[in-house]
């Protein structure tokens, strides 16, 4: 295991120095959600979508996220173009299949991305993994029916398919490289109660990858991250509306011995 607190540590910190630029194709739910959130990390996001502009701006970004939670034909053009512009400029690509299983539309979009460009890493809920898998897993639209444990021989499969790393998110988000196995049990309940969680999850794997070339150790690290942060901001105040904001405070305010005290990784 290569992964401690002191390795999530040096990645912070070199996020905090860098501000790496993360281009974000993601949804309207979560759109000010995760910028927030890369901005109170250390790192510069930028939401840009149009396909006459997505390539230039995967030219001038460190990673590349693409989140499909709300898919329209003209999103797929630009996820396209971006996806095959940062796999040509060796740009990490990160890749949230969010609410996949629930229709035919986002099961052949995720499809024709996953052919086209296969993404570094991975992120998403059991049902999600369940479902890109090619498992005929059930998904209540965006939330997952299953723990994260249930899609563990599913991740192991997308991952060797594809070659990439995958992390199935939940109580215990697991990071999944062919064999290699990581678990964190950081995190909070009232994390489930603020839409979002998991987009941001994603979204900060994306500013770790941009910065650590390891992608288990960047996925394991942006994990961590968002569980020590989410259980930092459920302490100060048991409500979703006050977590949604404590938890950009607590990743802005994030230090080494909160890091220390809390990892839970295995
Ligand atoms: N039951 C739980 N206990 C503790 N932490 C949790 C729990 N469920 C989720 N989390 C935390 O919330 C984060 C987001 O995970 P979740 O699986 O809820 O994402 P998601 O279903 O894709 O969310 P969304 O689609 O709303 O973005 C996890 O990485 C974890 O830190
Ligand atoms: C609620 C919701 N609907 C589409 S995307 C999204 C954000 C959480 O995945
Ligand atoms: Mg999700």
């Amino acid at each position: 295991m290569t992964q401690s607190p002191q390795s999530i540590w040096t990645d912070v910190e070199r996020i905090r120095t860098q501000a790496p630029l993360i281009h974000n194709i993601t949804n309207f739910v979560v759109m000010n959600n995760t910028a927030n959130a890369l901005l109170a990390i250390g790192a510069s996001p930028a939401m840009v979508h149009a396909p006459e502009e997505v390539e230039e701006f995967v030219s001038i970004s460190s990673a590349l996220v693409v989140n499909i939670g709300t898919l329209d034909s003209t999103f797929v053009a630009g996820m396209k173009l971006a996806m095959r512009q940062a796999k040509s400029l060796g740009k990490p690509i990160v890749f949230d299949p969010v609410g996949v299983g629930a229709t035919t539309y986002r099961n052949r979009v995720s499809e024709e991305l996953l052919a086209l460009a296969p993404p570094d890493i991975i992120r998403g809920n059991a049902s999600e993994i369940m479902a890109l898998a090619g498992l005929n897993a059930q998904t209540k639209g965006v939330d997952s029916l299953y723990g994260s444990d249930a899609a563990l021989d599913a991740a192991r499969r997308l991952s060797s398919v594809l070659g990439c790393v995958v992390v199935i998110s939940g109580a215990i988000d697991y990071i999944v490289q062919g064999e290699q196995l990581a678990a964190v049990a950081n995190g909070h309940p009232l994390m489930t109660k603020v839409t979002g969680m998991g987009c941001t999850a994603t979204a900060l794997t994306g500013a770790f990858a941009a910065i650590n070339t390891n992608y288990v150790q960047a996925a394991t690290h942006a994990m961590a991250v968002m569980g020590i942060a989410g259980e930092l901001a459920a302490e100060k105040n048991q409500a979703p509306g006050s977590l949604q904001v404590n938890f950009l405070d607590a990743l802005y305010t994030l230090t080494e011995s909160e890091i220390e005290e809390r990892l839970k990784l295995s």
